[in-house]
Order: structure tokens, then C-alpha cells, then sequence
């Protein structure tokens, strides 16, 4: 049995290689001649899963994405040739909620603001904007959601319109899949007529899919009147993203909102679970046997911070955005776009998420704990810590 896997998806042998013959190959040199004789194909977002792959693809059964997006699987054909498929929905989305609550803390930090006194709107309210709206909530943060597909499902309360949304809120956060068909399509949902009716000031953060925004439409905006402050993670056409575009944002991160080592795993622990079901095979290796203890576990706060300071130094303990942004600008200048945002997605450094450090409060800095615990960390009183 072979098992085709993408050499980004971390721990392919550990897991698969109970189960098959694992095969590495780099995801954008996974082509129709690669999984020829494949038996199974484990991918992550980059291979593009289509009747062009599949066409002499005869032994293959069972497809699985370690991600949660699966815009770049054509599941139609892939039923078409009898073929299962599985994805790792929510696997990476807290990670996703660390990146936006870092990025907009670093926003507010750069342009003199406190996160407390912004409107935050979330576009796409499921695993991810669902959680990121539990976490802002917690912190106290005005919040408006956006999400048609579940008002219609579960009723308007809770929900706004995104027109209303970007009325209203100065920081609008994009969390939708991609879905170019149907009553509820989100390519171009910020097209250049909504793009336009965004207030001076306000920051638009996409970690959803890049074709959710008119990307040539928000260039012109910044370029233009440049009163607005775009976080983009997600481009259109990745990996040779607009370098305008790349050198407007205020912050530019080569679609890594998501990789956590935490949520890389969850992901490819799914998928194995999901191709051990289909082989009918028990799935041995557990997600614990997996995760390493995190470099840094524990800080410890005597008090003297204001709260967003301390927010803001716990985040970056974790994961600093400006580390993305910097490395990705590096690279584009050294390699070009297409190479350098590839190199820095193929050598991103170990991350960790939010919820694997402790925070250790003393003295006056106790009075921070339900903050903490809001944006996800583990708050501890000195005192209550285990020994
Ligand atoms: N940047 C990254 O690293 C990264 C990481 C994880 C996920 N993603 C992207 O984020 C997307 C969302 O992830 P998720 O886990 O929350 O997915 P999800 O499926 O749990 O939630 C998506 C939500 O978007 C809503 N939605 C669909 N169409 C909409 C529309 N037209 N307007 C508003 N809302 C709409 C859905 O109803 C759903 O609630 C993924 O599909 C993926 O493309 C990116
Ligand atoms: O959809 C997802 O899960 C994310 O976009 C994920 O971070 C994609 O990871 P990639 O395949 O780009 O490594």
C-alpha cells in the first residue's frame, strides 16, 4: 500500500507508516505521473486535487487534506472515481485566532489605539470566526458576525449583514472558505464597491482565502487614499502574490495564520484517523504521542503593565507576527515573490499556540487572570501553580 504524502505535513511516518509505505513528495510537485501508483494521497492546501491528477490515478482510494479549506479539491470527481475523501476541519483554527488577536495588537501598538475600544465585525462565523468571536467576547471586545449561510439555518439573531458589518465596525476580520457558486459565493465578497464603503480607518484583516477580497481593488485603495490598514495572510494567486499589494499591507504573512505546530498535527491526526477508519484499520498513534513539550511554557508577571501591554508581551512569547511579516519581505527581496513565499511556508519555524503557556500572576499582575484566560492563555495565581 503507498501512501503519497505532501513533505510538509509533519509526522506523515509516525502516523502513516503503520499503515502503508510512505512516499514524500514537496505538494507542487504532486502531479498526475506522481500518484499514478498511489494507493492513498495525504495533501495539504498547495496540491490542486483535480481530474488532471487523477486521470491514470487507477489504485487510488482514499484523499485526504491536513487542512481545514478544501477549495483546491474538486470533490465531485473525486466521487466520480469512487475515491474518499477527508479534510481536518477546525484543526488549525485557534492558531488562526492567535495570529488575528497578535496581528491586532500589534496594529494597536504601532498606531497608538487599545484593541478595547475598537468594534471588531467577523466575517464567517464557523471554527475559526467562531472562536476568534468566543475569545474578543471574553476580552470584553464589541463584536458583530457575519455569516448568511447560519442565519439561515439557525435565524437571523446574532447576525448581522456585511454591509451593516462594515458600517459599523472599525476592524473587519475575513474567516470564509472560498465558494465561487451558489446563493452564498465568496469570491470578491469584499469587491471594489464594498472595498469603497470602508470607513477612513479602518483595518482589514483577511485569514480566509485571498479570493474573498478583490485583491486589485484594495490595492487601489491603499494605494490611493491610503486610509485604510490591511493584514493580509491570504492572497490571490499565492505563491506569486501582488508584490504592490505585499509592500502596502501593514502586515504580510505568507499564509501561516494557521501553522501552529499544534494545528499542523490536529491535522494530519485527522486524516490519519480518517484513512485507518477507511482501511479499517485501528488508529494507534494518539494526538499526545505526537505534541513535544513547547519551548517556552511558563512567564511569569509581577504586576506594573497595563492590560493590552501584557496581552500583547504573552502573545509574542508565543508567536510574533512581525516575525512572519519581516521574513516573508526578506525573502521576496532575495528570491522573488513566488520563491521566497514558498521558502518561508516550507521553513516556518516552530510555533505553538496560545493555550500551551502558563501564565504565572503575582502580586498586583493577578488582577489580569480573566484577561488572560480570554485570549487563551493558562492564567495561574502564584501559588496555584502544580509543583
Ligand atoms: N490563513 C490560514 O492559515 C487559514 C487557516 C484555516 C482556515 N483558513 C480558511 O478559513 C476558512 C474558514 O475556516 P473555518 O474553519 O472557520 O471554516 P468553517 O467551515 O468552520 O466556517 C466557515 C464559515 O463561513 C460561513 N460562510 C460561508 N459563506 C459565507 C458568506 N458568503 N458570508 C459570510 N459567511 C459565510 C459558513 O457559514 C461558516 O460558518 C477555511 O475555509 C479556510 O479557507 C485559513
Ligand atoms: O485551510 C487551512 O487549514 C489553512 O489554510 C492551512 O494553514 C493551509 O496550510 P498549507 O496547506 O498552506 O500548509
Amino acid at each position: 500500500m503507498k501512501i503519497l504524502v505532501d513533505a510538509n505535513v509533519p509526522a506523515a511516518d509516525a502516523c502513516f507508516g503503520g499503515l502503508g509505505e510512505v512516499v514524500r513528495l514537496p505538494g507542487r510537485e504532486i502531479d498526475a505521473g506522481a500518484v499514478r501508483d498511489a494507493d492513498a494521497l495525504v495533501v495539504r492546501s498547495i496540491t490542486r486535487v483535480d481530474e488532471a491528477l487523477l486521470q491514470e490515478a487507477s489504485r487510488l482510494r482514499f484523499v485526504g487534506t491536513c487542512t481545514i479549506g478544501t477549495d483546491h479539491v474538486d470533490q465531485a470527481a473525486l466521487a466520480h472515481h469512487g475515491i474518499t475523501f477527508a479534510s481536518a476541519p477546525g484543526c488549525n483554527a485557534e492558531a488562526v485566532v492567535d495570529y488575528v488577536l497578535g496581528s491586532l495588537l500589534t496594529l494597536a501598538e504601532r498606531q497608538g489605539w487599545r484593541l478595547a475600544d475598537r468594534r471588531v465585525g467577523v466575517v464567517g462565523a464557523g471554527n475559526v470566526g467562531g472562536r476568534l468571536l468566543g475569545r474578543l467576547e471574553a476580552l470584553g471586545i464589541d463584536c458583530l458576525a457575519c455569516d448568511p449561510p447560519r442565519a439561515e439555518r439557525e435565524g437571523a439573531q446574532g447576525f448581522v449583514e456585511l454591509a451593516a458589518l462594515i458600517d459599523a465596525c472599525d476592524v473587519v476580520c475575513l474567516h470564509t472558505p472560498l465558494v465561487t457558486g451558489g446563493g452564498h459565493a465568496t469570491h470578491h465578497l469584499l469587491d471594489a464597491e464594498r472595498i469603497a464603503e470602508l470607513a477612513p480607518g479602518t483595518v482589514v484583516l483577511n485569514a480566509g482565502r485571498g479570493g474573498c477580497i478583490d485583491g486589485q481593488a484594495l490595492r487601489q485603495r491603499l494605494a490611493g487614499q491610503g486610509d485604510i490598514t490591511a493584514v493580509l495572510d491570504v492572497w490571490e494567486h499565492e505563491p506569486g502574490i501582488d508584490a504592490t499589494l505585499h509592500d502596502l499591507a501593514a502586515i504580510a504573512t505568507p499564509h501561516i495564520a494557521g501553522h501552529s505546530l499544534d494545528g499542523k498535527l490536529r491535522g494530519t491526526h485527522q486524516v490519519y484517523r480518517e484513512l485507518s477508519r477507511h482501511l479499517g484499520l485501528p488508529a494507534r498513534v494518539t494526538l499526545g504521542d505526537l505534541l513535544p513539550s513547547p519551548p517556552v511554557s511558563r512567564l511569569v508577571l509581577q504586576g506594573g503593565l497595563e492590560a493590552e501591554e501584557a496581552l500583547r508581551l504573552c502573545a509574542r512569547a508565543v508567536h510574533d507576527v512581525r516575525r512572519d511579516h519581516d521574513s516573508l519581505l526578506r525573502e521576496s527581496r532575495r528570491q522573488g515573490m513566488a520563491r521566497g513565499f514558498d521558502a518561508c511556508r516550507a521553513r516556518y519555524p516552530l510555533r505553538r499556540e496560545f493555550a500551551t503557556l502558563e501564565v504565572e500572576l503575582r502580586q498586583e499582575a493577578r488582577r489580569l487572570s480573566p484577561l488572560l484566560e480570554g485570549a487563551g492563555f493558562i492564567a495561574r495565581e502564584h501559588g496555584d501553580l502544580p509543583v
